[in-house]
């Protein structure tokens, strides 16, 4: 691709495009003070807490949305049955998420069920529901889905790199989502993303880029909230 113009990239690697044009706002939620506090081995362990109560429920908002986009996927795919087989491990996963977080739960002795979303889980959760209606495209869901999943898979692979600090009792939470199979997964979901792109109208691509710079959004104000904001 070195030396292309946009014309000879064409739209086949829109991802890319707006990973390098929207590269600060990425790293502020990738890089995010919380997981540079995990990585750095000085976490406050209430804000841990808190970031754990908070994903409980935002996870269990993201299940319906994961669906929906599986709906979109069955009708509105070029590929339907590979994407369904795809987002159907994502389903899959978030079954194994769920389980895991009352598990981390009663380990940490946070009761799941006081716990009360704070505003801005509240208006995350606001928007996966925006786009879970049947008006949404496809190729619009599917680039929320990509990042919303490739933006924790960043966050959390960043904590278990060499020579960083990351505690031993949050290795397995950094696991869980910077594995080597979760990367692969979120490298599956951006090439869906990225096909679907390829053939789209520039109003779609617009409003998708719109909807990737919410997503990035929502999740640095996610990280503030667990790290002391409200
Ligand atoms: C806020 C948030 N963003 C993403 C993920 C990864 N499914 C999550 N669990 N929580």
């Amino acid at each position: 691709m070195e030396g292309k113009t946009r014309e000879e990239m064409g739209k086949s690697m829109m991802t890319e495009t707006w990973l390098r044009k929207h590269r600060s706002l990425y790293l502020g939620a990738t890089r995010h003070p919380f997981i540079r506090s995990i990585r750095d081995g000085n976490i406050d362990l209430s804000s841990f807490k808190t970031w754990l109560g908070q994903d409980y429920i935002y996870v269990r908002a993201f299940v319906p949305f994961v669906a929906s986009v599986l709906t979109k996927a069955w009708k509105g795919s070029d590929d339907s049955s590979s994407d369904m087989e795809v987002i159907l491990g994502g389903v899959a996963a978030l079954n194994d998420e769920i389980s895991w977080f009352k598990k981390e739960a009663s380990k940490w002795g946070v009761q799941l069920s006081d716990i009360v979303p704070q505003k801005a889980n509240q208006d995350y959760c606001r928007f996966l529901e925006s786009l879970m209606i049947p008006e949404v495209e496809y190729t619009i869901a599917i680039t929320a889905f990509w990042a919303i999943e490739a933006v924790y898979q960043e966050s959390f692979a960043h904590c278990l790199e060499d020579g960083t600090k990351t505690p031993a009792e949050l290795q397995e939470t950094c696991q869980r989502w910077g594995n080597e199979g979760f990367g692969q997964y979120c490298n599956s979901l951006r090439k869906i993303a990225d096909r679907q792109l390829e053939k789209a109208s520039d109003d779609i691509i617009t409003k998708a880029e719109v909807t990737f710079l919410r997503v990035v959004e929502h999740e640095v104000e996610f990280w503030n909230m667990s790290h002391g904001g409200t």
